[in-house]
Order: structure tokens, then C-alpha cells, then sequence
């Protein structure tokens, strides 16, 4: 069994995983800025929250993971300072806009109707000071880390620590997750009814 002494994945999660509230129902994302920080209200609890070891998702300073959730786009609205944002890559699935000062991604959107996850913008939830944001579930993108520089030694380590989490690890998305995508294609080529 491999050690998991000393292994980090992600502030949020490293000391413990705070429990969601499910009355919650959304509070304010604040850019890392000291000054004229971005602000972007999220008016709705999120779902699906995970840690994302993609090297697309932002992280936080030190950290090798992500963590993101969903809600739905309506729920996002930029109060401040939105003219900082600009979309990190354009012809990414996802449009991160990230606060071109420091660099922090404040949401991430699908602009392709097409898209199994259309509909459902990405955030950072760690941005609000607010408790009660939906906890994270599982692991997501976990072998794409070595893409980020992580010795590949780390990996037998970092999947008994998030298993110790109670964040089961996955190479992709979460297998409800890669489930709705088959079925939304299946769908969209006619092997399933609509
Ligand atoms: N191995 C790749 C995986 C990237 C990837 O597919 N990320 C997932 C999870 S966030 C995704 O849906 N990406 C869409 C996008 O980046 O727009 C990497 O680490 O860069
Ligand atoms: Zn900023
Ligand atoms: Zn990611």
C-alpha cells in the first residue's frame, strides 16, 4: 500500500472535506487581486464538484489539483471589474475567463450547443468565502497530473490519498459523468431515442 504521508492535492481538501449545505444557494467568487479584484456572483448552489488533474482547470499556488463544479449558466453574473476578463483559449470546449491581472479563472463556459455539458458554466468555489458550496466527490483527469510535471513514481501515493479522501479516482470523468456524454452522442446519432 503506498504511502500517503505528506501528499498534497488541494487546499480544500487536504485537511478534510467540508460538507455541502443543501439550502444553500450561492454567494460571490473574488479574483486574487488585491485591488480591483473581478467579482462574479454564482446564484445558485453547484453540483458534480470534483478535483480536476487536467492542465487546463485553473489551480490554486502549489497545488496539482483543480477543484470545479457546475451550475447553470443563468446562475453567473460578473458584478466587478468584469472588463479584466479575457477567455484564456477560444477554441477550448471550455471558455475560461480568467482575470488577466492574476491570472485566476473565474468561470469557464460552453459556448457549443452541442456539447453534452451546454447549458452549465465551470467554477472555482474556493474563490467565495461563503460555506456550504456543494463538497467535492471524486477525482477527475488523475493520470493527466504527470502533464503538469508530477513524477509519475507520485501516482500510486496521490490515488491512496484521494482514495483516503473518499475521492475516487478516475483518468477521465466520473463514470455517471462519461455515461451522460455516450448517452447524450448516442442520442444525437439516433443508436438511442431521442
Ligand atoms: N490530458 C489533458 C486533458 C484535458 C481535458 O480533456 N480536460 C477535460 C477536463 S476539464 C475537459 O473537459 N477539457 C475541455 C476543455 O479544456 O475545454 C490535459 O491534462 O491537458
Ligand atoms: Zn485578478
Ligand atoms: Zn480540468
Amino acid at each position: 500500500m503506498a504511502s500517503t504521508e505528506g501528499v498534497k492535492i488541494h487546499p480544500a481538501v487536504d485537511n478534510g472535506i467540508k460538507q455541502g449545505n443543501a439550502s444553500f444557494s450561492g454567494g460571490i467568487l473574488t479574483c486574487k487581486c488585491a485591488t480591483n479584484p473581478v467579482k462574479v456572483r454564482v446564484g445558485a448552489q453547484t453540483a458534480h464538484n470534483h478535483v480536476c488533474g487536467c492542465t487546463k482547470c485553473w489551480k490554486p499556488e502549489g497545488a496539482i489539483f483543480s477543484q470545479v463544479a457546475v451550475v447553470s449558466r443563468d446562475a453567473i453574473q460578473v458584478v466587478e471589474n468584469g472588463d479584466k476578463l479575457q477567455v484564456v483559449n477560444k477554441d477550448a470546449p471550455i471558455q475560461r475567463y480568467a482575470c488577466r491581472d492574476c491570472g485566476v479563472h473565474m468561470y469557464g463556459r460552453i459556448e457549443n450547443k452541442d456539447h453534452p455539458f451546454y447549458g452549465l458554466d465551470f467554477v472555482h468555489t474556493e474563490l467565495s468565502s461563503e460555506d456550504g458550496w456543494s463538497a467535492p466527490e471524486f477525482a477527475a483527469f488523475v493520470s493527466s497530473v504527470i502533464e503538469s510535471g508530477v513524477d509519475p513514481s507520485r501516482m500510486d501515493g496521490i490515488r491512496a490519498r484521494l482514495r483516503e479522501l473518499g475521492l475516487e479516482p478516475y483518468d477521465a470523468l466520473s463514470p455517471p459523468l462519461m455515461d451522460a456524454i455516450a448517452t447524450h452522442v448516442a442520442k444525437r446519432s439516433g443508436k438511442l431515442a431521442a
